[in-house]
Formats: C-alpha cells, structure tokens, sequence
C-alpha cells in the first residue's frame, strides 16, 4: 500500500458480489479519483486463492501473488483501510469444481485429492484445504465486530415492512438438540496464568500415546478450552430425533455450520445422513468405503461416487435409499422442484440464515411437495441452539414480530484473533482410538484440561487471548455509550467457557466510565427473552456476544427487522487501529449468478457495500485528516438515504431495476448532494458536470441498463470469470461509462 496517498483496499471475491463490484468499482473511482484517494483492489476469490497455493505449476503469466496473507499483514498497521466483500467459503463440492474449472482454463493445478495416500497427496490437499470453508474471514478479521442496521435502512424497514410469515400457537415447529455428550457438557475451561506452550495428545486405551497437535503456544491471561462431543450420544440422538419425527409428523431438517466450523460440523452431518439411511448403509457399506464414499460432503457424494458402478447395481443402490424414506421422516427441502433435500450438501443449509429464515416464515420449511410445513430444526449442539428455541417459544405465544414497530438488535461480537470455536479447526480431531485426551504443558509435563473420549467423538480445543476480550469489552462500552443503547452480554454462568470469561468482563468493566450506561450480563436464552420482552415494545438492545453467537444473531435479527442481513452496516475495528468494513452479514447469494446468467438481471443488492464505503471514506477523512474524504463520507450517506427513500433498490425480478440500476441512482444522488453542498465549494465545482450529466440521462441511461435484460448473459466463468466479458456485461450503458470516465478524468 502506498502511504503518500491515502488508500482504500477493495476486496475481488466471488459470485454475486464480484459481479456487482465490476460495476460499482468504476462509480467509486469517479467520486475518489478527483479526490486524491487511491482505491486499490485485492483478489481473494477462491480461485485467486488456489492459485496462489499451487506457483509451481503455473507459468510465469498465470501465477498470482498471496493477497490473502499481504492483507492479512496489512490489517496489523494502523493505516490500513480495507473494504471486505462476502466470499465463498468452499465447501468440497465448490473446491473441487473451482479446481475443474481452472484447470479447463490451461492451469496445471493438480486434483483435490480426497483420499491422499503418498506423502505428495497429503500436501497437495494440505495446501488445498487451505483454501476450504471459512478461510478469508478468520485471517482479516484482527479485531472484534460491530454490527448494527443503520437508522437510515431501519427507517426505510419501518417504512416498507417486508413480508413476515404468520405463527400460530399450535405450530409444532421447534429445535432439537443433545440433552448430554455434546461440546457443551463435558467442557472444561481455563485462564492460563502465565505464557506456556502446551500439545494436545490422545493417551491411547491400547497404551499408545498420540501427539494430535504438537504445540499450540499460550499466552498469559488467555482462556483454553477442552470440549468433546461423543459419537455415540450424537448417534442416539439423530435416532430418537428421526423416530420422533416420524412418529408426530413434523419435517426433519438438519442446521449446522459446516462451513465456519469447516472440521467438526461436516462429521456431525455426516452422521446424520448415515443414520438416516442406515439401512443401505449397513447393506452397501464395504462398496461405498471402496468407492471412497463420504458424505460429510453430503449425500450428493454418494450419488456422484456410484456413478461408475454398472447401471443395475447403481440402480439398487438408489432403490435401497428410498426405501429408507419408507420408516423415516419427510425431510425438508433445499429444492422440492429438483428432489434436493437437507442432506444433499452440508452447507446448502447454513444455520445462521437458515434458522431465521425458518422463524420469518412462521415456523416452517419447504417440504418435498413445494409447501411450508411444520419442522424439527435439528442442531444438535446445545450450547447455542437453545437460542432458537427460545425465539420460537416467544413466537407462538405473541405471534410474528412487526418490522414497523420492533426495536433494533444491534451487536458487538467477540471474534479477534481467531476467538473461542472460530479458531479452532487445526485443534479438533475424530479420535480413531478410545483413551484420554490432554491438554499438556510442554516444558512441565503437567496436564492441564483432560477429557475421556472414546473412538469417534470429536475432541477439539478452543482459545480466546486477552487482548481480544479487553478490546470486546471496550468495543461494548463504547457503542453503549454512543447509542444510549441498554446493553446486555450474553453470558451463561454454567458454561465453563464463559463462566471464565464472566470474570473477565466484570474486571475489564471497570477500567471504563460506565456510569449511567444500563450494561447487564445474562445467560443465553435469559437474554434471548429479555431483549425480545423489549423488541416488541419498541425498545433497541446491543447483544454482546462470543463468535458464534456474533454469527447467529446478525442474520437473525436483521432477517427479522430488515428481511435480510445484506442491508447492516458490519464494522471491524481493527486492533491494531485500521479499519476493515465488511459488507453486510450475508454471504454470496449463488442463485444469484445464476439469474444473471440466464437472464441478464442481477438481484444483489449493494447497500452493504454503499454503507461500508461512507464509514470507510469518514474514517480515512478522520485518521488522514482529508476534510473532503469525510464531505464524500456525508454526502454518500445522504445519497444512500435517498435511494431507500426512493425505493431505487434493485428487484429481484428480471425486467426491472437491478444492481447495475440501483448503481446508477447511488451514482446520481451522490454526485446531486456534492453538487449541492457548500462546505466545500471546489469539491462542489468538481461534481456539478458529474451530476448534471447523471440528471440530465437518467432515463437514457436507465433505459440503456434496462435494455439488455432477459437474455442470456456470458461471463465467461464461474469461479474465474473472464474480466472483459464481466465488464461489459455489468457496465452495459454507454452513456454512464462515458460521464464517470469523464469525471475520473
Ligand atoms: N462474510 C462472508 O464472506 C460470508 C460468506 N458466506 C458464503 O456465501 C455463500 C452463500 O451462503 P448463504 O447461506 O446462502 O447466505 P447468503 O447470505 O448468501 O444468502 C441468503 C439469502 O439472502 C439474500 N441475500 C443475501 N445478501 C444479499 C444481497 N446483497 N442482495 C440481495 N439478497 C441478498 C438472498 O435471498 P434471495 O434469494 O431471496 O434474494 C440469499 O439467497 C456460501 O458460499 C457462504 O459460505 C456466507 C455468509 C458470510
Ligand atoms: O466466514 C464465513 O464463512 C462466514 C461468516 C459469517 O457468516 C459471518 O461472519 O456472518
Ligand atoms: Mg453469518
């Protein structure tokens, strides 16, 4: 990054939000060019990324740089400033079809290899799981989150209520989840009272002592934990889940992270879909284990595995399958139309929005004959699933909330430096023998956490340093102070964990002026009411949540207050004093593309990046002292409120206004507010060809942008898309092209 000039990173991702960013990248450099403000952009799609894991193999023109490990350094200095769209977090199915398609491109990447057996497998996919689920965020996000809905798009929420399903009080839709043997009962947990480094290790029944992680180093006042979940519990519980299910009638749906939680959720889900068809399981077993079967990745690795077999035992295969739906329950569907259920692909159902989605609805999912049914939401983690419960018991005693009149839920999360469960994937392991799993100090030898496990259960150690927790605790002050908000922590004093992180907050409360601050902790599911009790009288309450926590309540509440998270504004304030500003909460719609491609209409809405641009221009006009960054800042708020007061969002309808449109109007209105302002009259000079030219063509341009929808659309890729065939897709007015390339000059 340059430091004479100020500078704005933007993240390249995927789908959806990479497409919109072709057209939205030229608007913003036509507001900051004439400014002075550079805006860089920096590739972290999944394709860049697995690129850049595989140098040797490409040549000189096809290699890519690390950008994911240079932003990653830059969000330790306290000028960077970097604007983060949603990427794919792949899953394998995604990662295998990236890696295809790549390769069809002339890049002489290697395959995924699922089963690696050499040495040279197991690095290949070691580098490739690299590039696996949730792997971007956990590397920018060096500071803790706040995220809120702006009072503009609140204010546009009341104003435009979006549709809300009806709940009734005989609704047999819940949550299921382990009542024992799951992460949250045995946990056990840690402040570590000086720097030490410790392995985990599985002292073997047969005596055998295995080192699973060799080192993991700790500093002082840093909270560990140790938790397992028994295979044998998990098992159980699906089973009596399943039966009950069939028994009442109610859909069964599974709801898991597997993406975020990318090694322990894939194996719950996986069992889950053995259990379900644990007949031809038991029947087809040995072929499928030859076949290198495995459906953590889903049952869509089953269908595709068996494609090589002869056409009749294929044909058995999918007969005994169904005949498994014969003693079980419906299960809810991803796509009635296409027969795609629940258990097709782990992260089809991602439970952050899949859940909301569930409660907005009233209670319900899609079931195999394309109507809404009542559901058993099965998570079977309690430590944060009691949450929905929670919310589904308050619904069917007071009906669906009211987006006219509920409060806000903003939140401030805990997630730094890889927090509590979001860090934990290169410390959670399927233990392959029965014994006891430690947590050992290395240069003492004394144990510190241990647990008994038994084959199969999932054991995984988590951390939370103290530097992240003081500036979460700041972070909440602080926004409680801004918002006069009253301000609650989630916290359950019975879970191990956060019994440890209770003592915390209540010492780092007070190195801060707290006084007439109304700042609570609360358990879980008592906070869960208690800020309920309050949404429907109106009343707004900060959540101040762990990570995953974070995770769950920024779709929930936006989906119930805005229709969706896409519209909050998600602020990382970085630690080390930057800023990155993350667009909205949701991911990156592949439906979406789809539309796009088949009809040349994009539905994406770009309001999280418009937001994320106005707190990324005031705080580089702040931190630089560049008065006209902060009248660009202001003057984009103002023309992003008269967007949603116009209602120049973009439809998910093909024929009318899309992104490109919705583009368009931020476009106009920004330039009409610059030209209008008075603080500053050169900056007003600059910006009134600008926005008499937007003025003057809107109808010509809207026309020309409207023009070329309903036709097939070429871009030339999916996870690689071709640059040119993008640009002229997402920029297909002449007109607008040439007025922002005339004031970029
Ligand atoms: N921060 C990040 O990088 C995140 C990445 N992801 C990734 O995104 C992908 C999809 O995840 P999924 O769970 O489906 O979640 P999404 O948030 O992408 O999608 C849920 C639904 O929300 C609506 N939506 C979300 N954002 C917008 C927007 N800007 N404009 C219009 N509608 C929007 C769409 O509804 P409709 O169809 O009705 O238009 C969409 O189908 C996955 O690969 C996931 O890993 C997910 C979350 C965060
Ligand atoms: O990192 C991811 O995969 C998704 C994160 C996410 O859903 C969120 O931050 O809300
Ligand atoms: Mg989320």
């Amino acid at each position: 990054m340059s430091t004479t000039e100020p500078t704005i990173i933007y993240t390249l991702t995927d789908e959806a939000p990479a497409l919109a960013t072709r057209a939205f990248l030229p608007i913003v450099r036509a507001f900051t060019a004439p400014v002075g403000i550079k805006v860089e952009t920096s590739d972290i799609s999944v394709a860049a990324r697995i690129l850049a894991g595989f140098p040797e193999c490409l040549s000189d023109e096809q290699k890519v740089p690390d950008n994911l490990a240079e932003l990653g350094k830059l969000t330790l200095l306290p000028d960077t400033n970097i604007i983060k769209l949603p990427n794919i977090s792949a899953s394998v199915h995604q990662l295998t079809s990236a890696i295809k398609e790549l390769q069809a491109r002339g890049y002489k990447i290697p395959d995924y290899p699922e089963d690696p057996k050499t040495e040279e497998e197991k690095g290949i996919r070691a580098r490739y799981s690299k590039c696996l689920g949730s792997a971007v965020n956990p590397v920018l996000r060096e500071g803790n989150s706040d995220r809120r809905a702006p009072k503009a798009v609140k204010e546009y929420a009341r104003k435009n209520p979006h549709s809300m399903g009806e709940w009734s009080m005989a609704s047999r839709s819940h949550v299921a989840h382990m009542k024992h043997g799951d992460f949250y009962h045995g946990e056990k947990s840690m402040t570590i009272d000086k720097a030490r480094d410790v392995r985990m290790e599985l002292v073997g029944e047969s005596g055998k002592t295995t080192v699973l992680k060799p080192k993991v180093p700790l500093l002082a006042g840093e909270i560990i934990d140790s938790m397992f979940m028994s295979k044998k519990a998990l098992l159980d519980f699906y089973e009596e889940q399943m039966e009950d299910a069939r028994k009442t009638g109610v859909m069964f749906s599974l709801h898991v992270k597997a993406t975020m939680m990318k090694v322990s959720h894939p194996i719950v889900f996986g069992h889950a879909v053995r259990i379900f068809y644990k007949e031809a399981f038991e029947k087809h077993g040995k072929l499928f284990d030859e076949l290198g079967v495995n459906v953590n990745n889903g049952l869509v690795d089953l269908y595709s595995k068996i494609e090589s077999l002869p056409s009749t035992k294929k044909e058995e295969i999918v007969r005994d399958l169904h005949a498994c739906h014969e003693h079980r329950p419906k299960l809810a569907m991803v796509d009635s139309a296409k027969g795609i259920s629940n258990l097709h692909a782990p992260n089809d159902v991602i439970v952050d929005a899949s859940m909301p989605a569930m409660i907005r609805i009233g209670g319900k999912m899609w079931g195999a004959d394309g109507k809404p049914d009542d559901t058993k939401a099965v998570i079977p983690e309690s430590t944060f699933a009691r949450i929905y419960q929670e919310i589904i018991n308050f619904c069917k005693t007071n009906g669906n909330f009211d987006p006219v009149t509920m409060g806000t839920v903003p939140n401030v999360g805990l997630m730094a430096q890889q927090a509590e469960e979001y860090g934990s994937h290169d410390k959670t392991f399927e233990v392959a023998e029965g014994g006891v799993a430690n947590i050992v100090d290395i240069a003492t030898g004394e144990v510190l956490l241990s647990q008994n496990v038994e084959a199969g259960d999932i054991w995984r150690m988590c951390q939370v340093k103290d530097a992240p927790i003081r500036d979460w605790v700041k972070l909440a002050v602080t926004r409680a102070r801004n918002s006069g908000m009253t301000t609650l922590f989630w916290l359950d004093p019975y879970r191990p964990h956060e019994a440890e992180l209770i003592k915390k907050v209540q010492t780092y409360l007070k190195d801060h002026d707290t006084s007439g601050l109304d700042i609570q902790i609360m358990s879980q599911v008592r906070a869960m009411r208690y800020t309920l009790e309050r949404v429907i009288r109106g009343l707004d309450t900060i959540s101040v949540t762990g990570n995953i926590l974070r995770d769950y309540l920024t779709d929930l509440f936006p989906i119930m207050e805005l229709g969706t998270s896409a519209k909050m504004l998600s602020i990382v304030p970085l630690m080390a004093g930057g800023g990155m500003y993350e667009t909205g909460a949701g991911g990156s719609a592949p439906k979406h593309v789809k539309q796009l491609v088949e009809e040349n209409h994009l539905r994406w809405d770009s309001l999280g990046e418009f937001l994320a641009l106005a707190v990324s221009l005031e705080d580089l006009g702040l931190k630089t002292g560049n008065a006209q960054a902060k009248i660009l800042a202001k003057t984009l708020d103002t023309a992003t409120g008269k967007l949603l007061d116009n209602n120049k969002n973009p439809s998910p309808k093909t024929g009318q206004l899309d992104n490109r449109g919705s583009q368009f109007y931020l476009a106009m209105y920004w330039a009409q507010e610059l030209a209008a302002q008075s603080d500053d009259k050169a900056l007003q000079a600059k910006f009134a060809g600008l926005a008499d030219a937007l003025t003057r063509d809107e109808q010509k341009i809207v026309g020309e942008l409207l023009a070329v929808q309903g036709a097939a659309a070429d871009i030339g890729g999916y996870y690689l898309p071709d640059a040119e065939k993008c640009d002229s897709v997402m920029r297909p007015s002449a007109t607008l092209n040439a007025a922002l390339a005339k004031a970029q000059g």
